[in-house]
């Protein structure tokens, strides 16, 4: 017998979002987002640079509201309760608490019971390599640990959905290969579902199992593209498989398109 297909997780309809701008002049960054992404799906979003990426995500976390449209995000409650959890560029680890306790913050906040929230804590903590620093304050880590520390504390509050923008994106190369490998490990133990904004079309095709483009702003739902290349996936390996080069071709070609045809970007 053939396997039901996964359980719808997030949809979003009918999506709309503008800006004011401080002289009062419209931005209209979204336009009419459909999108439908299945529980454990893992879901990259890629397209130029204000087309409206972290507004769709933020929109999806509840960090802000859209003007028309809906998303619904069927929640199975699970022991932390948690939803959503956010991961963003910006190092968002609090400079006064330890990598372990960075770690186990939504825990703690949660009303976790500390011998549970302890093993949760030692889990991730050696999960991204960090069991030998997990005294040690985020100024004594370097900006790739610090990243690691935000990234175990993502998983570790097990959240329904993991909404990850541009996680890797001030990291240099190598840390990124490193930290991307480590968020496939992660993610195929904890299965969650997972919207992941990047600039980096290597990046997107490496973890994901489908990339949306946006076009450019106002950012439509331009084409989604499945990534149907096998896991486990091993970020280096996985370069040489022909499909490899194929998908960032198409990708290539769906963005560029949509940059010359935006007279603002391409100027
Ligand atoms: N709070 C805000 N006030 C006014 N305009 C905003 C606000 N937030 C976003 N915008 C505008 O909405 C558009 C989409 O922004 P958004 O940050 O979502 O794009 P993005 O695709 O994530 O960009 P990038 O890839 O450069 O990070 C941009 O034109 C931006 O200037």
């Amino acid at each position: 017998m053939a396997d039901a297909p996964p359980a719808l997780k997030i949809a979003v309809r009918g999506l709309r979002k503008s800006f004011r701008l401080r002289g009062g002049q419209p931005v209209e960054a979204l336009r009419d987002i459909d999108l439908e992404i299945a529980d454990g799906e893992f879901v990259s979003i890629i397209g130029a640079s204000g087309c409206g990426k972290t507004t769709l995500l933020r929109i999806v976390g509840g960090f802000e509201q859209a003007d028309a449209g809906q998303v619904e995000i069927a929640s199975a409650p699970t022991e932390s309760g948690l939803v959503t959890s956010t991961v963003f560029q910006e190092e968002s680890v609090f400079p006064w608490l330890t990598a372990q306790d960075n770690v186990g913050y939504g825990l703690k906040i949660r009303g976790l019971p500390a011998a549970r929230r302890q093993q949760v804590v030692d889990h991730f903590i050696e999960k991204v390599g960090l069991a030998a620093f997990r005294n040690a304050y985020p100024s004594q880590l370097s900006g790739g640990m610090r990243q690691r520390v935000s990234v175990a504390r993502a998983f570790a509050n097990e959240p329904e959905v993991l909404l990850m923008d541009e996680p890797f994106g001030a990291l240099d190369e190598q840390t990124r290969l490193v930290l991307q490998d480590e968020i496939l490990r992660l993610w195929s133990q904890h299965r969650c579902t997972v919207l992941f904004v990047t600039h980096n079309l290597d990046e997107a095709i490496t973890l994901s199992d489908r990339i949306v483009v946006l076009s450019a702003r106002p950012g439509r739902v331009r084409a989604v593209i499945p990534v149907e290349l096998p896991r486990p996936r091993n970020v280096i390996a996985l370069r040489s498989n022909p499909r490899y080069g194929q998908l960032y071709q198409q990708l290539w070609d769906l963005l560029q398109a949509d940059i010359a045809a935006a007279p603002e970007l391409a100027a």
